[in-house]
C-alpha cells in the first residue's frame, strides 16, 4: 500500500477532506461554560440545603439528590468531550482511479462475518449479508470472505454451500444489472424493474432460501441435499457427539478465487466457512475469541492487510463503501497511526417512531464526529474497517506473534486449499491454541468484556492508534433492531455488564485511559464505561419527588424563588441540547421522545440489572454470558412491533422496576392534583408545583407501560404477575415513605 500512497501524494489528488463546524464548537463550547456555571450553584444550593439543620428524614432527601446530581454532573462533563471538537469528514473515491489502475493495485480484503446461533440469526440472513459484500465492487480476486461460525451448526454450513452457489450468478447479475441493493433479499424488495433475468433470479434465490429454511425446520441436512464428495467430508464431521459447546474445528472453502468462476468466467471472491474447534474445558472468550480465530485462520490463508468486521445481520447497502476506505487508507498523512475506520451502525425495519430507540443514535451518530475531532471513534463491533497491522501492538511498538505465518507481514505463498496452508488453519483454530500465547492480551481483539468491541477499540486508541468516522449519506451498513422489549433490554444488559467489567478494571477511562489518551478522549470513554451510573439519579428522580409529594412534603425551591430557575434552566438545557443535536442528524420530535424515554426505562431495568449482575460475576456467584440478540421475526410481534405498541409478553425481572415506577408515578400524579384542589394539606400549589412537574413528565413517559398493565388484551401486554407484584411493591414503598417525611 505505501506505494501507492506515495503516488496519491506525488499527485496531490484530495481523497478526504474535513470540516470542523466553527459555529457548533464555538455555541457548544459557550453553552458549556454557563451550564457549568448553572451546576456549580446548584451544588452551591445543596450544600446550603444540607447545612440546615432539619429532620433526619429531610436530610435522607437532600443527601438523595444530592448525590444523583453529583452522578448526573459527572455524566454531563464526560459528555461535553463530544462537543468540544467535532470533525465532520468527506471522501472522493472518484480520484481512486486515477491511483488504482488495475486490479493487482488494490490491497486484499478479509470480510470477517460472526455468527453464533442459527435458530436466533437465521443462515438465509447471514448468506445476506455474505453475498453483499462479495458483490463489493472491488477486484473480485481481492475479496475473501471468512465466516465465524460458533453455533457450530451444518445448517449453517449448509446454508453456505448454497450461497457460493447462487454467487456465480448473483455476483455477474449485479454487476450487468447495475445493481446498488446488493442484499438479494433487500434487492427484491425494492426492486421496481422486472424483467425475465430478475424473475429467473428471484426465483432462484427463493428456491434457495426454501431449501435453507426447509433444513432448518428438519434440523439436518437431509442425504439428497448433499452435492459430492467433498460436501459429504465435511458435513460427516457432525457425528452424534458434535454440539455447539463440543466439536472439532471445521474449516471449509466454498469458494477459490483462482479456481472458482461465475457463469461469466470471471473469478469468484474467497468464501470460507470456519467452526473454531470448542471444548467445555476452555476458555473461548464469545465474539473476540471467534474474531481472533479468523485473523488467524485468515492470516494462514490470505493476510489481507485490510480487515472488515461484521455482525451477521449487518449487510452492506453500498458496493462503494471499500473505495471510501481506500480513501483514508491510502492518504499518506494518516497512513502511520490510521487504525480503522468506523461507519455507523444503520438500522432497517425500525418503526416508525422508533418506540425501543434501537437506533441508537447518540453513540452511533452523534457522539461520534465529536470523538473524531480527538483521535477518533470508538469501535462499534460491526462495520468497521481495520488495518490487519492494529492487532500487534501499538503503531511503534510491533508485537510479533508466536508463529512467523500469523504475522501481519507474512506473505501467502501458496493456494488456501494446499494441505499445508489448510493444516495450519486448522491448528491456530484449536482451542488450546491461544494457551501461553498472547492472544486477547497484547494480540488481536482484547478480552476481559463481554463488550469486546468497546474495549477492544479503546485499547487500539490507547496504544497510539488513531480512528476515522465515516458517515456517507447512503448507509454503508444497515443490521437489525431488537423488536420486543426483553430483547431490547437483554441487549443493553449485557452491554452494562462489558463496560462495568471496563470501569472497574486496570483499564479505566478515567484513569488509564486519561493518562494514555488524554483527557477528554479519556472522558468519552467514562462516559460510556459509566452508562450503569445513570440508574442511580433515574430511581431518585422516578420515587422521591412522587413520593414527597404523595406527602405534601415540598422537596424543591418553589416557582417563584429563583433557585427554581437553576433547575428549570439545568432541565430544559439538557433536554433541549439533546433535542437539537437529534434533530440535527435527521431525528424526528417523536423518534427523540420515545429515545429519550427508553434511557430512563433502560435505567430502571436493565442498566440496574446488568450492574447487579456484574456485582455477582465480580464475586464469583454467577458466570454471565453473551446472550445473542435474536434477529428473527416473529409476525404477532411484528406486527405490535409496527403498530408502536411496547412489547412485554413474558415475565422478566426487569418489568418490575418499570411498573413500579409507573404506578407510584400515577397515584402521585393523581394524589397531588386532589391536594392542589384544596384537598388535604400540602399547603400552597406553588411549593408543590416543581414536583407536579416531575411527576408529570413521569406519567407522560409511563403511558405505554398503563396501557400494557391495563388497557390493552394482547400477547404483548405485562404480564398479571408483573402488574400484582408492582402494585403490591408500590403499596409497601408508599407505606414506608410515610415515616420519611
Ligand atoms: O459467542 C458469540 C457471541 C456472539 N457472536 C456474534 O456477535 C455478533 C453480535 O451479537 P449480537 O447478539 O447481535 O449483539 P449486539 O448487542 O446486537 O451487538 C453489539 O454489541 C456487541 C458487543 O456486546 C458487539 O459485538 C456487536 O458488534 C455490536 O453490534 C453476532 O453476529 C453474533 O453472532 C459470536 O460470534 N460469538
Ligand atoms: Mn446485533
Amino acid at each position: 500500500m505505501d506505494d501507492i500512497r506515495a503516488r496519491a501524494a506525488a499527485k496531490a489528488l484530495p481523497l478526504n477532506s474535513q470540516h470542523i463546524s466553527r459555529r457548533a464548537t464555538v455555541f457548544n463550547r459557550f453553552f458549556a461554560a454557563i451550564y457549568g456555571g448553572a451546576i456549580l450553584a446548584l451544588f452551591y444550593y445543596h450544600v446550603a440545603s444540607l447545612l440546615k439543620p432539619t429532620s433526619l428524614g429531610s436530610f435522607f432527601v437532600s443527601v438523595s439528590l444530592f448525590i444523583s446530581d453529583i452522578i448526573l454532573a459527572f455524566m454531563w462533563v464526560n459528555a461535553q468531550s463530544f462537543r468540544m471538537n467535532p470533525l465532520h469528514r468527506r471522501e472522493y473515491p472518484g480520484n481512486l482511479k486515477e491511483l488504482l489502475k488495475k486490479d493487482s493495485d488494490f490491497p486484499a480484503l478479509d470480510v470477517f462475518i460472526c455468527t453464533a446461533d442459527p435458530y436466533k440469526e437465521p443462515p438465509i440472513n447471514v448468506v445476506n449479508t455474505a453475498l453483499s459484500v462479495m458483490a463489493y465492487d472491488y477486484p473480485t480476486c481481492k475479496i475473501s470472505v471468512y465466516v465465524s461460525d460458533d453455533g457450530g451448526s451444518a445448517m449453517t454450513l449448509f446454508a453456505f454451500m448454497e450461497a457460493a452457489r447462487f454467487a456465480a450468478e448473483w455476483l455477474p447479475f449485479c454487476r450487468e444489472n447495475d445493481v446498488v441493493d446488493r442484499n438479494p433479499a433487500a434487492f427484491f424488495v425494492s426492486n421496481k424493474d422486472w424483467n425475465t433475468r430478475t424473475d429467473k433470479m428471484k426465483e432462484m434465490y427463493e428456491k434457495m432460501k426454501i431449501k435453507v429454511e426447509n433444513v432448518l425446520k428438519k434440523a439436518k441436512v437431509g442425504e439428497e441435499l448433499v452435492n459430492g464428495e467433498e460436501e459429504r467430508m465435511v458435513l460427516d464431521k457432525w457425528t452424534n457427539s458434535f454440539t455447539p459447546q463440543h466439536h472439532p474445528t471445521v474449516i471449509h472453502v466454498l469458494s477459490e478465487n483462482s479456481k472458482n468462476a461465475d457463469i461469466t468466467g470471471e473469478s469468484l471472491p474467497n468464501l470460507i466457512y470456519v467452526s473454531r474447534q470448542k471444548s467445555k474445558t476452555s476458555r473461548h472468550h464469545f465474539k473476540a475469541g471467534a474474531l481472533n480465530t479468523l485473523l488467524r485462520v485468515s492470516a494462514t490463508m490470505t493476510n489481507a492487510p485490510i480487515i472488515l468486521t461484521l455482525d451477521c445481520d449487518m449487510y452492506s447497502n453500498d458496493p462503494q463503501t471499500p473505495a471510501r476506505v481506500l480513501c483514508y487508507l491510502l492518504d499518506a498523512k494518516l497512513a502511520t497511526h490510521l487504525g480503522y475506520v468506523q461507519f455507523p451502525q444503520h438500522f432497517h425495519g425500525v418503526s416508525k417512531n422508533d418506540i425501543y430507540g434501537g437506533e441508537l443514535k447518540r453513540p452511533y451518530i452523534i457522539n461520534p464526529p465529536g470523538m473524531d475531532g480527538l483521535l477518533g471513534p470508538d469501535y462499534f463491533g460491526t462495520g468497521c474497517f481495520f488495518v490487519r497491522r492494529i492487532f500487534f501492538g501499538g503503531p511503534f511498538s510491533f508485537q510479533s506473534p508466536e508463529l512467523s505465518e500469523l504475522s501481519p507481514n507474512h506473505v501467502v505463498g501458496k493456494p488456501i486449499k494446499s494441505p499445508q496452508i489448510l493444516e495450519l488453519a486448522h491448528r491456530v483454530a484449536g482451542c488450546d491454541y491461544e494457551t501461553n500465547t498472547q492472544w486477547g492480551y497484547k494480540l488481536g481483539f482484547k478480552y476481559g468484556s463481554v463488550v469486546e468491541d468497546f474495549f477492544s477499540g479503546y485499547r487500539f486508541q490507547s496504544e497510539g492508534w488513531r480512528s476515522v468516522f465515516c458517515n456517507p449519506n447512503r448507509a454503508a451498513f444497515y443490521g437489525d433492531v431488537p423488536i420486543n422489549l426483553p430483547d431490547a433490554l437483554n441487549q443493553i444488559k449485557r452491554w452494562a455488564i462489558g463496560l462495568l467489567e471496563v470501569t472497574f478494571s486496570n483499564y479505566s477511562p478515567i484513569t488509564f485511559g486519561v493518562r494514555s489518551m488524554g483527557l477528554l478522549m479519556g472522558l468519552s470513554y467514562a462516559h460510556y464505561a459509566f452508562w450503569p451510573l445513570w440508574s442511580i439519579p433515574v430511581a431518585v428522580y422516578a420515587f422521591l419527588p412522587q413520593l414527597a409529594l404523595i406527602n405534601g412534603a415540598p422537596i424543591f425551591p418553589n416557582v417563584w424563588d429563583p433557585w427554581f430557575l437553576v433547575y428549570a434552566f439545568l432541565f430544559v438545557g439538557a433536554y433541549g441540547q439533546d433535542l437539537v443535536e437529534f434533530v440535527v442528524v435527521g431525528g424526528t420530535f417523536r423518534k427523540w421522545w420515545n429515545d429519550q424515554r427508553m434511557w430512563s426505562v433502560r435505567a430502571l431495568s436493565c442498566l440496574l440489572f446488568g450492574t447487579m449482575e456484574f456485582v455477582l460475576k465480580s464475586l464469583g456467584f454467577s458466570n454471565f454470558g453473551f446472550n445473542v440478540t435474536s434477529k428473527v421475526m416473529d409476525p404477532e410481534q411484528s406486527k405490535r412491533y409496527e403498530e408502536e405498541l411496547f412489547e412485554f409478553g413474558v415475565f422478566s425481572p426487569m418489568f418490575v422496576p418499570i411498573a413500579t415506577v409507573a404506578t407510584v408515578n400515577l397515584a402521585g400524579g393523581l394524589i397531588g392534583i386532589w391536594r392542589s384542589c384544596g384537598g388535604s394539606g400540602g399547603g400552597g400549589w406553588e411549593k408543590m408545583l416543581p414536583q407536579m412537574l416531575v411527576v408529570g413528565f413521569a406519567v407522560a413517559n409511563c403511558w405505554p407501560v398503563y396501557e400494557a398493565m391495563a388497557l390493552r388484551n394482547d400477547g404483548g401486554k405485562v404480564p398479571s404477575k408483573i402488574t400484582f407484584l408492582s402494585l403490591f411493591l408500590a403499596l409497601l414503598i408508599c407505606y414506608f415513605a410515610a415515616f420519611l417525611f
